[in-house]
């Protein structure tokens, strides 16, 4: 099953409860929140607050993408404001096996997020721990860049590795109709989509082209 997830960074931020309820009318999977402290990333977006608020509008789960350093401070306000999915980017978690633990233990799905120059070596010894592997084929921070190619070997090399466990793979940057059949052929199952689907003249034909790109 390929899931879209909808990146709300390329939403409008002064209406963001609209937001997350059109994209539950489009169809999409999931909502993507882009967490952002300005100190793992050049950019800030925002808290646990935006979730707590998100929540009221929307059934879709929320998958909570934390951009930012020292995660394990802040995982049980982000599951407590209503996040279904947590990810945790690897080169920010220096204890991270503890605190992909610590997400569970707090009620949610967790994942591990990698950067586009991170090997995925370096999560092989977590692999049994976690729901989903998330590949940046961006650099994080910003929405609208262009997709890195060398993140389709990388999703091919992980879903080798996975060995059948049934972990998501999910991508995130730059992807869109163009790149979605490739990044589905390399293993990947869950697509996120910003400037992708927000800047469509039909962004319900957009989600539903992307999950049928196989
Ligand atoms: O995490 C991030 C950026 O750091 C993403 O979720 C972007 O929001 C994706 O935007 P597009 O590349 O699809 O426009
Ligand atoms: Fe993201």
């Amino acid at each position: 099953m390929i899931k879209i997830a909808p990146s709300i960074l390329s939403a409008d931020f002064a209406n963001m409860g609209r937001a997350v309820e059109q994209v539950e009318e489009w169809g999409a999977d999931y909502i993507h929140c882009d967490v952002m402290d300005g100190r793992f990333v050049p950019n800030i977006t925002f808290g646990p607050q935006m979730i707590r608020e998100l929540r009221k509008h929307t059934r879709l789960p929320l998958d909570v993408h934390l951009m930012i350093v020292e995660p394990e401070r802040y995982i049980e306000e982000f599951a407590g404001a209503g996040a279904d999915i947590i990810t945790i980017h690897q080169e920010a978690a220096v204890h991270l096996h503890r605190t992909l633990m610590q997400i569970r233990d707090a009620g949610c799905k967790c994942g591990v997020v990698l950067n586009p120059a991170t090997p995925v070596c370096m999560i092989e010894d977590v692999l049994d721990d976690v729901d989903m592997v998330l590949l940046m084929s961006v650099n994080p921070g910003f929405g609208g860049q262009k997709f890195i190619p060398r993140t389709l070997e990388k999703a091919r090399s992980l879903r080798q590795m996975l060995a059948g466990r049934p972990v998501d793979i999910e991508i995130d940057g730059g992807v869109g109709e163009a790149n979605a059949k490739a990044v589905i052929d390399a293993g990947v199952n869950v697509l996120v989509a910003g400037s992708a689907v927000f800047g469509s003249p039909d962004p319900r034909a957009c989600i539903e082209a992307l999950r049928c790109s196989r």
